[in-house]
């Protein structure tokens, strides 16, 4: 590591917005670190002025997080090799969908030495019929480590400075304690774990469940059915691991990274409330995203679809049932109903006595 640590924030959505506050706030404070946070933001006019010039002039992201100020160390840089390549660490933190594009752009402009955390929900899709998890394209496509940070993190609660917890998963521990530096603060607390893969999986997966809660809360089904909803939408998390991550940990669920997140997004996210709105109001997704997020973007039923992708390649759909219907149901295959049928007879209720 550099005597003092570069940091580049690629990102500043809604969640990257909110974790461009800690960042911020730990590179000016701490000595390991240089104090001025260069921010990745993909440009957009707002109400005839650039975000970026918004950003630098009233520390504010206005779109994505508005009402909180951000530190005024962290600078809005539109252009993305601007901004990353005098990083020491790379924070990546955009919509899981446009990352392919983002390490095309990156490769061969960032220090060679760099190392990256993606703070990144979802999966790719791979060739051969499988998925990728976000970090291993990062590391693939830019040849630098990847570390990841998942947990129970509603940016907005997190902006707010409401007390939380979070999992770096790191498989090298000589990263863990500069990783740790950077992002812990009094309220947002940060266990280091090894089980890198895990954490990743874990983070992307609860967006599906939270599919699932959002559908059972528009049916109007109560808590019993939303709770059993969450109870399987653990245990295929747990098979998902178990089945494609082999040599993970059980314990790493019972990180922030896990249960934890599971139930904070079931309860309180995007992706739950858009669900709600998909049953009660009969739009599509597409249409609800625009309609009721302005601008940000969900995880959930892409992820599904990836998911489904992989699993329908190895003839494992009804293995995973839950997963299968949600993402049936984010495509019209099935409808919101049909939900508790495709779950009544799961796996996991078929244990031998
Ligand atoms: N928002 C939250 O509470 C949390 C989000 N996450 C994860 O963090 C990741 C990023 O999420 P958010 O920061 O919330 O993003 P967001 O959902 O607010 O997405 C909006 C961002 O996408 C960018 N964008 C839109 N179109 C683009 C394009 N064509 N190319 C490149 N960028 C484009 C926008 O400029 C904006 O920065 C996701 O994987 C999410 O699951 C993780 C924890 C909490
Ligand atoms: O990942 C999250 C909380 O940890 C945010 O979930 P949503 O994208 O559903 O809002």
């Amino acid at each position: 590591m550099a005597e003092k640590v570069n940091v580049c924030i690629v990102g500043s959505g809604n969640w990257g917005s909110a974790i461009a506050k800690i960042v911020g706030a730990n590179a000016a404070a701490l000595p390991e670190f240089e104090e001025r946070v260069t921010m990745f933001v993909y440009e957009e006019m707002i109400d005839g002025k650039k975000l970026t010039e918004i950003i630098n002039e009233t520390h504010e992201n206005v779109k994505y997080l508005k009402g909180h100020k951000l530190p005024t160390n962290v600078v809005a840089v539109p252009d993305l090799v601007e901004a990353a390549k005098n990083a020491d660490i790379l924070i990546f933190v955009v919509p899981h969908q446009f990352i392919p594009n983002f390490c095309k752009q990156l490769l061969g402009k960032i220090k060679p030495n760099a190392i990256a955390i993606s703070l990144i929900k979802g999966f790719d899709k791979a060739e051969g019929g499988g998925i990728d998890l976000i970090s291993h394209i990062i590391t693939r496509h830019l040849k630098i480590p990847c570390a990841v940070l998942m947990g129970a993190n509603l940016a907005n609660e997190v902006a707010e400075g409401n007390f939380c917890e979070t999992t770096i998963g790191c498989t090298d521990k000589k990263y863990g304690k500069v990783l740790r530096d950077l992002f812990q603060a009094n309220h947002f607390r940060v266990v280091v774990v090894e089980d890198a893969d895990a954490v990743e999986v874990c983070g992307a997966l609860k967006n599906i469940v939270a599919c699932g809660a959002g559908f059972v809360d528009g049916l109007k089904l109560g808590d019993n059915t939303k709770a059993a909803v969450i109870r399987l939408g653990l245990m295929e998390m747990i098979r998902f691991v178990d089945v494609f991550y082999p040599g993970s940990k059980l314990s790493t669920f019972f990180e922030s990274c896990g249960v934890a997140d599971l139930i904070t997004t079931c309860y309180g996210g995007r992706n739950r409330r858009v669900s709600e709105a998909f049953v009660t109001s009969g739009k599509t997704i597409e249409d609800l995203e625009k309609e009721m997020l302005n601008g940000q973007k969900l995880q959930g039923p892409p992820t599904a679809e990836e998911v489904n992708y992989m699993l329908k390649n190895k003839g494992l759909e009804d293995k995973f049932p839950l997963f299968t219907a949600i993402h049936k149901i984010c495509t019209n295959q099935l409808k919101p109903k049909d939900l508790i049928d495709c779950i009544r007879n799961h796996p996991e209720h078929m244990q031998t006595l």
